[in-house]
């Protein structure tokens, strides 16, 4: 077992492509962990999908030996964490297993918000936060400016950073000399009873749930007597190790070590992340002071395309949910789309990620309705209630107020832009809390409403900036605010997986512009279909699509043959995603025509 003195546990703060998985699998290769032909892909990505949209979502770990410049061998414990501001609470839990962080910066960009978020995240859980400029190679590496702006913006020293180009390898050692000169080691009752933290657990098809653990106090052995605190339930560690990034099982891992424990646990639910362990015969232990767990904030209406699929759907959601205890569902009951289940989500990725795995993994096609947030009802009889479904909203009458959820936005933006972020944030319905001028950018902190940040906001804060600006949220409360229900009628009838819930202000106008939309989406049909927005009983806005008189194809008429067989097979492929509202064919887009609707 490696002596306390000799273990750095750490994690790597970056924004997305700053360079945190090419760096992370720098420091394996110096340190041996695998071969060059191993080494041939970035190893931390473990998923396919996170492979093919260059982002990290699961945390994972890695221990490194690393003989250092003082002739000693360091064990050095790398907890990855993921990029993207949906999955920010997974970067919480992993810094919790560790003593510092690398801050790893694009020294051709700047700091970003969503880093300065997790810093600040890092240090309030007393993390020594390690700042270290990347790119160096780039002709565009501006090392004293960034520099600077980490010392305003994050207010930690940042003159000596260490500098390195995680691609071309120089400097990288220069960083683990900084880290282990600068990182604590960790600190524990080596002799005390076992208490180790669970930071993350997945479903491994053939060894059942693998647990990520930090080891707190104590030493946890194969064979050893376990007991999961919160579920009470004994266990037996049948398989303990580290990653080196391969699984490799060493039989024990002691105070401060961060590996892995099997236990033949069958479910994730039965290893939940944040719990502790400890041995039977200790039940009395206490528990680590865990972190929050998080709540799902997007909540959708998926259904399947055919209701065959019902079944299959069911199952692949339980095997999702193996793997991922942030994904919520619960069976919904549509008049227009028939069984199906309303899910929540961390965020939009979080749920482009889920539905892409259930069609392109389990075969599945969906009809997904447009994502809300969750909204506080009080009505008159003065209960409270939580409404993640704008069709289960109680009768207007009995609404003695509704609630939205605000939350608190922090954005970095060059000052050029900083006009048009302005703009965008008010148009949000934001209200300013501060602005700080910093060398070349600005930091504008903003309250806004949750339901317009979550869709779309990243994109168009993006765009606004020709991509430079970067955007971190929280939520903050709920505020009482003037909303209505908004109900889309497709040839008079009510359907309910088009209701949305909007601000009274913006009814008319999202009304309007869903029905124009929609007009767009829906294909012509043999008869005129009339499509209505309305407020309870007040029709605001009307539309027909008129009955289609002619063949599609009879603009190709004598034209060439190929094309009309692609349009053909265009129509059936469209044909899919259609769901039929009594005799009216409605297309997959029409359900999701509230995001694409563009703002005043
Ligand atoms: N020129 C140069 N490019 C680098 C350097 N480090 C990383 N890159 C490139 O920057 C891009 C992003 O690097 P990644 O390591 O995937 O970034 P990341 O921060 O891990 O991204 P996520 O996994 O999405 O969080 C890749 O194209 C890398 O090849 C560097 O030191 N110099």
């Amino acid at each position: 077992m490696t002596e306390l003195s000799h273990i750095r546990n750490f994690s790597i703060i970056a924004h997305i492509d700053h360079g945190k998985s090419t760096l992370a699998d720098r420091f394996i290769q110096l340190c041996g962990g695998l071969t060059d032909r191993e080494m041939a892909e970035q190893v931390l990505d473990s998923m396919d999908l996170e492979r093919e949209r260059g982002i990290t979502i699961k945390a994972q770990s890695v221990t490194l030996r690393y003989k250092a410049r003082d002739g000693e061998e360091y064990k050095l414990n790398l907890i990855d964490t993921p990029g993207h501001v949906d999955f920010s609470y997974e970067v919480s839990r992993s810094l919790f297993a560790c003593e510092g962080a690398l801050l790893v910066v694009d020294a051709g960009q700047g700091v970003e918000a969503q880093s300065v978020a997790n810093c600040y995240t890092a240090i309030d859980q007393g993390l020594e936060v390690v700042p270290v400029l990347n790119k160096m190679d780039l002709p565009q590496a501006e090392p004293d400016r960034v520099s600077q702006e980490i010392e305003d913006v994050i207010g930690i020293e940042a003159t000596e950073a260490v500098r390195c180009s995680a691609k071309n390898g120089e400097g990288v050692e220069d960083v683990l000399e900084e880290l282990i000169r600068l990182v604590p080691p960790p600190q524990g009752d080596t002799e005390g009873p076992l208490q180790a933290l669970i930071i993350d657990s997945w479903f491994d098809n053939y060894l059942g749930v693998v647990s990520l653990v930090r080891i707190r106090q104590g030493t946890l052995k194969q064979g050893d007597k376990i007991l999961i605190k919160s579920t009470g339930r004994p266990w037996t560690a049948e398989k303990v190790g580290i990653f080196t990034p391969k699984p490799t099982e060493t039989g024990e891992l002691g105070t401060g070590e961060v590996g892995f424990i099997i236990a033949g646990i069958k479910d994730i639910h039965g290893a939940p992340v944040g719990d502790t362990i400890t041995y039977q015969k200790t039940p009395d232990t206490e528990m680590v002071p865990g972190f929050k767990n998080v709540q799902p904030q997007v909540y959708a209406g998926l259904f399947p395309v055919s209701s065959e699929d019902y079944e299959a759907f069911r199952d692949a959601l339980d095997k999702l949910t193996l793997n991922d205890a942030s994904l919520f569902f619960e069976p919904e009951n549509s008049d227009a789309l028939g069984f199906g289940f309303r899910c929540g989500f961390l965020g939009m990725l979080h749920m482009e990620i889920v539905q892409e795995r259930l069609e392109r993994e389990y075969g599945i096609d969906l009809i997904t309705t447009a994502p809300t947030v969750i909204y506080e009802v009080v009505t008159t009889d003065g209960e409270l209630q939580e409404v993640s479904n704008p069709s289960y909203l109680p009768e207007t009458a009995s609404v003695e107020e509704m609630r939205e959820p605000i939350v608190e936005a922090s954005i970095l933006v060059p000052q050029e832009y900083i006009g048009n972020v302005i703009a965008l944030c008010e148009e949000r319905r934001g209200v300013q809390t501060n602005m700080t001028f910093l060398s070349t950018q600005v930091q504008l902190t903003y309250e806004l409403p949750m339901a317009e940040v979550v869709l779309d906001f990243f994109d168009r804060v993006k765009s606004a900036s020709r991509g430079f600006a970067s955007l971190d949220y929280h939520f903050k409360r709920f505020q009482a605010s003037n909303l209505v229900k908004l109900d889309v009628l497709i040839n008079g009838e009510r359907v309910d997986a088009l209701a949305l819930i909007v601000h009274r202000d913006q009814a008319e106008y999202r009304g309007r512009a869903v029905i124009e939309k929609m007009k767009e989406l829906i294909p012509r049909q043999m008869f005129d279909i009339a499509i209505q927005a309305a407020i309870g009983n007040h029709v605001i806005a009307r539309s027909t699509v008129k009955a289609l008189r002619k063949n599609v194809t009879a603009k190709c008429y004598g034209g060439d043959v190929s094309r009309k067989k692609k349009l053909l097979q265009k129509q059936k492929e469209g044909k899919k995603r259609m769901k039929s509202l009594g005799k009216v064919d409605v297309p997959q887009e029409a359900f999701l025509a509230v995001l694409r609707v563009d703002d005043k």
